[in-house]
């Protein structure tokens, strides 16, 4: 679940605020997109939600500790893909190797990898480098999985890999929040969030949101995903 109540943030010296009077719920288990121009403040409220980030005024409310899977995955390059998921599990949770191991061979079954265990991201495709960032992301244990625009690193043909991944992580039941630019992947989401300079100017589900435009940012948004 996430809970994010009035959340304002402005950076010392900017003219306006980049998050100006942000709220919205996602239950357990959903997955919402945030859309929203360049410099609406979308990194920011990701930020701020990771705990990277202070908001002036406002709470954000997580349940627990949010997982964040980079643009670039930022994968270990010197180990393996079992070795990249149970890094942090061993030296930050203080898991022992069989118990980190355990977790981490599950979590990649899951999503498909159970046959590169062994293998070193350079052997991978973008879309399984980014399934072992996320299964890393997991063997944390967080209470809500962010993404940074997981699609930009990607081939375009690689699109549909995302969805499919998003699904299979909502399946275990996290809950998903994903800064995009990409439409097409929004389309995926339970919910759509478009920012507008720090103001949250539409909610609600992709039929609703991206098929019956209310504010302007988002027409534009739609105008230029078409061109
Ligand atoms: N650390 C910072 N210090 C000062 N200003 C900042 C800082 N971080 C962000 N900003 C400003 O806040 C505004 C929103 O930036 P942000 O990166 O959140 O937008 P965005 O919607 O993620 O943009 P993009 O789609 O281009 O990534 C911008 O005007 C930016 O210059």
């Amino acid at each position: 679940m996430i809970r994010v109540e009035d959340v304002r943030k402005r950076f010392p010296g900017a003219a306006s605020a980049t998050l100006d009077g942000v709220s919205f719920t996602l239950e357990k288990g959903g997955l919402a997109a945030i859309l929203g121009p360049s410099g609406s403040g979308k990194s920011t409220l990701l930020r701020c939600i990771v705990g990277l980030e202070r908001p002036d005024t406002g709470s954000i409310h997580l349940g627990g500790q949010a997982g964040l899977v980079f643009q670039s995955f930022e994968l270990f390059p010197h180990l393996t893909v079992l070795g990249n998921c149970t890094l942090a599990q061993r030296l930050v949770a203080g898991r022992s190797r069989d118990e980190a191991e355990a977790r981490a061979r599950q979590l990649l079954e899951e999503l498909g990898l159970g046959h590169r265990l062994e293998a070193w991201p350079e052997m991978l495709s973008g879309g399984q480098r980014q399934r072992v960032a996320i299964a890393r992301a997991l063997a944390m244990e967080p209470a809500v999985l962010l993404y940074d625009e997981p699609t930009s690193a990607l081939d375009p043909s690689l699109r549909r890999e995302v969805v499919e991944t998003l699904r299979r992580v909502g399946a275990l039941g996290m809950t998903q929040l994903v800064v995009t630019h990409d439409v097409q992947l929004a389309r995926a989401a339970e919910t759509v969030l478009v920012l507008d300079h720090g103001h949250l100017v539409e909610q609600g589900p992709p039929a609703q949101v991206l098929d019956a435009p209310r504010h302007e940012a988002t027409r534009r948004l739609l105008a230029q995903a078409n061109d």
